[in-house]
């Protein structure tokens, strides 16, 4: 299945002190999608927001709100995440033992459900739970931080997933890293989301926000045709 590229900013490099405004701003600018970063300083070395910060934020715009849990353990949090308003919940692969049931308990919230693989995760962790999830988020920088450096071999990692899904309707999403300098090499991988962080917000406008994404959507959209 041939899903649209799709662009999903990353807040974690927004300016916190307007977040309202900077989701705003680059819904505006372009953004198919808001990526939310949550981190819980155990399972990545780094504290972000939680579900009350999301619900403050839902107000801003209609946009699908992509929330990327970076916490273990994820299952006491779903339900507070999803009635916060995220429409998109992922799970990383490596915060629990009980994987299927994470993804289960998202889609009986009525949300889509998402399974993170950090760089060191093979694919076949994801094999047995295929038809749980709606989505796949391949890490290219190992979570955490912003602004880290695109790690090359998960191109391979991307393909390799991509014949993995078949005619699945699962979509592929890359995090980390991503630039219009390696928009091209993830889609022609096979990825359809980009997440992009600094490369977006470093302009600190909503027309540098405009141009990032433009930039960044042409490059998929050119790396895939
Ligand atoms: O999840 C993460 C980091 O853990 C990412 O969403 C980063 O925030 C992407 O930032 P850039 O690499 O695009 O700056």
């Amino acid at each position: 299945m041939i899903h649209p590229i799709r662009i999903a900013p990353s807040i974690l490099a927004a300016d916190f002190s307007k977040l309202g405004q900077e989701v705003r701003d680059v819904v505006d600018a372009g953004a198919d999608w808001v990526h939310l970063d949550v981190m819980d300083g155990h399972f990545v070395p780094n504290i972000t927001f939680g579900p009350d910060v999301i619900k403050s934020l839902r107000p801003y715009t209609d946009a699908t709100f992509d929330c990327h849990l970076m916490i273990a353990p994820a299952d006491p949090f779903l339900e507070a995440f999803a009635k916060a308003g995220c429409d998109i919940l992922t799970v990383h692969a490596e915060a629990g033992p009980h994987l299927h049931r994470s993804l289960q308990t998202v889609r009986a919230l009525g949300k889509k459900a998402g399974v993170s693989l950090n760089p060191a995760t093979p694919e076949s962790t994801i094999e047995y739970v295929l038809d749980a999830v709606d989505l796949i988020l391949v890490m290219t920088v190992n979570p955490g931080f912003g602004g880290q450096k695109f790690i090359a071999e998960m191109e391979e990692k991307i393909r390799r997933i991509k014949a993995m899904v078949g005619d699945r309707p699962i979509e592929i999403e890359v995090d980390g890293g991503v630039t219009p300098d390696t928009a091209g090499a993830v889609a022609r991988a096979g990825s359809n989301v980009l997440v992009a962080g600094s490369a977006v917000f470093k302009g600190g406008s909503v027309e540098a926000y405009r141009g990032a994404i433009a930039a960044i959507r042409a490059a998929a959209e050119t790396g895939r045709g």
